[in-house]
């Protein structure tokens, strides 16, 4: 049978350890071994079976997913599952559902926003799932533009008291995940009032619907805002709308730990910055980047293991057609992906470093690596997320016309992650925020302020405004250090361009309006010497297993020149590298890809992913993808019955012309 026989070849081939190389892709032993058993225990149990949620309507779409998260809930109680367990879990189940925004925003915001005493009060209750919350911060009229929110929260002295209110149609929250429908309690985004003064966007603590019969509470009007992108997908999520009627709640439940609102009605203000309030965000959009590593990397697996089951054309002699994965062409769209996975995974797992040791300098009142943290997650969530949107969507035409079928796990795929381009701050908004953070880090270049953290190289800027590219043969742009060294050279001179331009505008931020296209490019080109600097610096590490080393050493190359083979405009017209240079880059690049194919099916092997994750005929273990797509489509309920329904009514008239007689 092809896909078995291709498969379990393929694995023979492989050069490296694939159970050291799935440590690696873990990050330990440990979490390796948390994850394996987590995720065949949920592939195991039939209550978290998904292979019918793209023919489920809307309604039961939703309640299957409420009867999973009960599940989930109920496991992890039985089980005693730690708190990385539960997560993982989660996680495995593979249904974005308002437990994410429960454990993934709300729990966050009161610990990284309340005070100890707020904490203590709410946090118990929350860990129970005594009461439910989500993030409500979007509101129909103002997602980017967070300053722009217009509910209110105005101080009543009278009786201690928040009044939240919904003043304009354009004020109701709009998206927040786990409202529609589910969550008992959010956080509220508003504006903070005290005595007709607007203090700007605050949290708040409210209470929307009854912890007895679930229904809303007297002021509060709440639903669902409809169905979205794609069928099963991200509609399992009950995102919702949510009006505010002079809604009283106690003063205590306005988070306090960036400014505290006494008893008097006096706004006093920690000694922590006011960006605080933004916290939230920076721990989400560092846990985006290390799911973007996740889901690109499933994309990848499907694809992989198709290509090498496939075959097309090019009979060999013993009369057998060429697997498609042996096509240049495939090779070099599939492995950039590939590669690109592994640099993602290396650079979330980093960026997760820097989140906590950003957490502990603010325990210790230290903020001073709060503007690069801000940085760092903003343009890594917007280039992880646009890279692995654009991946999947590749993935599923390397798989030809299975790919578009849903059984190829990839339609539903696609459709549910491409909304983190958006979620969690528009990545063109993000990188808006990074390229106003290097224009200032150029600015200060020469003031005796050092750059620090992942602009250190600007530090360099006479070195890298002139350096020329040592490049000679195809095989020097192996070395690490004339990759890096072209990355950025690249960076700091589209960075300083962008200074430079935006120095001949008398008003900076019109320039910045009217340049902001250049800038969003010298923002990626910094994102892009992170992840590839983070993966030279993931390779500097003790790396045991046989093989290993090298194979992440040629996925870091191929990340590195086909990043430069996509901006090529970018390293020639900043003069960072030669026509020849880039040429040499380009044939480097086909000999890695040469270098990889042997060992492809063993890297996607190292995911370490069950069937019942990747949810795809396409992407089997055991590639026995032909047998298993003609089953699928007998299970479609188009094919319950031979005749179709709307047989008598629609076709048979056709067919017997009476429609055309009725109409002479
Ligand atoms: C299926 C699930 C898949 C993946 C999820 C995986 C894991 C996640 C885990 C749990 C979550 C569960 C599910 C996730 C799914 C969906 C969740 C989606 C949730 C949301 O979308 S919540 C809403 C998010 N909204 C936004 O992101 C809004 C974007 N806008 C902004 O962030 C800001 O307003 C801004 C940055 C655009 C502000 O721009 P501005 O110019 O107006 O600036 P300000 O005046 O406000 O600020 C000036 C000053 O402050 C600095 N700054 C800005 N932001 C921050 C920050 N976050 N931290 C620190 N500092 C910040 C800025 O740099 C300026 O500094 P300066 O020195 O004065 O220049
Ligand atoms: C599936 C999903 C789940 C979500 N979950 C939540 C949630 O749980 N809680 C919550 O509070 N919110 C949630 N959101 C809302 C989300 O955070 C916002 O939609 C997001 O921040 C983008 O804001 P926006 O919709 O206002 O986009 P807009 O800002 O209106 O963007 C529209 C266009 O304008 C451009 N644009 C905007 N401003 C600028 C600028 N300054 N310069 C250049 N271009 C600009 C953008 O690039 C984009 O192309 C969710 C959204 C989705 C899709």
């Amino acid at each position: 049978m092809a896909g078995f026989d291709d498969l379990a070849s393929e694995r023979s081939k492989a050069q490296f350890d694939v159970e050291e190389m799935k440590v690696i892709w873990a990050g330990s032993r440990h979490t390796l071994e948390v994850s394996d058993r987590i995720s065949r225990l949920v592939a195991n149990d039939p209550v978290f079976r998904k292979d019918t949620r793209t023919m489920l309507s809307r309604k039961d779409l939703f309640k299957n997913t409420l009867r999973k998260a009960a599940h989930a809930w109920k496991r992890i109680i039985e089980l005693r599952l730690s708190e990385e367990e539960a997560a993982e879990l989660r996680f495995y189940v593979d249904e974005p559902a308002f437990m994410d925004l429960h454990w993934g925003m709300f729990i966050p915001t009161i610990k990284g926003q309340g005070t100890e005493e707020q904490q203590q009060k709410w946090l118990p209750l929350a860990y129970k799932m005594k009461i439910i919350g989500c993030y409500a911060q979007t509101e129909l009229g103002h997602g980017s533009n967070v300053q722009g929110l217009e509910t209110t929260a105005t101080f009543d002295p009278q009786t201690d008291e928040f009044i939240i209110h919904s003043p304009t149609l354009t004020s109701s929250k709009w998206w927040p995940g786990g409202l529609g429908k589910v969550s008992t309690h959010a956080v509220v985004y508003g504006r903070l009032i005290i005595d007709s003064k607007d203090y700007g966007v605050n949290g708040f603590i409210v209470q929307l619907r009854s912890l007895d019969d679930h229904l809303p509470l007297p002021g509060i009007t709440i639903g669902d805002i409809g169905m979205k992108f794609g069928s099963g997908a991200y509609n399992t999520m009950d995102n919702g709308v949510l009006r505010f009627d002079h809604v009283r709640i106690p003063r205590d439940q306005m988070l306090m730990r960036v400014s505290q609102v006494t008893r008097e009605g006096k706004l006093v203000q920690s000694n922590v910055p006011w960006q605080l309030v933004y916290g939230t965000m920076v721990y989400v959009r560092q846990k985006i980047v290390s799911d973007a590593s996740c889901a690109l990397s499933r994309a990848v697996c499907i694809a992989t293991r198709y290509s090498a089951v496939r075959r097309q054309f090019g009979l060999q002699s013993n009369g057998i057609e060429t697997q498609v994965i042996d096509y240049k062409t495939q090779q070099s769209r599939l492995f950039p992906l590939l590669a690109s996975a592994y640099a993602f995974r290396f650079v979330g797992e980093w960026l997760k470093w820097l989140y906590m040791d950003v957490n502990q300098r603010l325990q210790a009142s230290d903020f001073s690596t709060l503007p690069e943290a801000h940085a760092c997650t903003a343009g890594l969530k917007s280039l992880t997320t646009s890279a692995t949107a654009d991946g999947i969507e590749e993935c599923r035409k390397l798989c030809g016309g299975h790919g578009y079928l849903c059984s190829s796990g990839l339609p539903e795929l696609f459709a549910v992650y491409i909304p983190a381009c958006t979620y969690e701050g528009d990545n063109i908004v993000l990188l808006l925020q990074v390229a106003r953070f290097l224009i200032k880090t150029v600015s200060q270049l020469g003031s005796g302020k050092e750059p620090v953290g992942t602009t250190v190289y600007m530090g360099r800027v006479e070195q890298l405004m002139q350096c020329h590219c040592a490049v000679q043969k195809a095989e020097d742009w192996l070395k690490p250090s004339v990759i890096l060294e072209a990355f950025e050279a690249r960076s700091m001179r589209m960075s300083v361009a962008s200074a430079q331009n935006l120095a001949k505008f008398d008003n900076q931020e019109e320039g910045f309006l009217e340049l902001s296209a250049d800038l969003v490019q010298a923002a990626v080109a910094h994102c892009q010497l992170i992840v590839v600097s983070k993966f030279i610096e993931k390779l500097q590490q003790d790396i045991p297993g046989k093989g290993v080393k090298g194979q992440l050493e040629a996925l870091c190359n191929i990340y590195a020149l086909f990043i430069l083979h996509k901006h090529l405009g970018d390293f020639l017209s900043t003069g960072c590298i030669t026509p020849k240079q880039a040429s040499l880059a380009n044939a480097q690049l086909r000999s890695l890809y040469s270098q990889v194919r042997p060992n492809a099916i063993a890297l996607v092997d190292a995911f370490n992913y069950t069937d019942h994750y990747l949810s795809s005929v396409l992407g089997r273990y055991d590639g026995n993808v032909y047998p298993k797509l003609y089953e699928e489509a007998w299970k479609d309920p188009l094919n319950d019955s031979v005749v179709p329904d709307g047989y008598q009514e629609y076709i048979q008239p056709i067919l017997k012309q009476q429609l055309r007689n009725a109409r002479l």
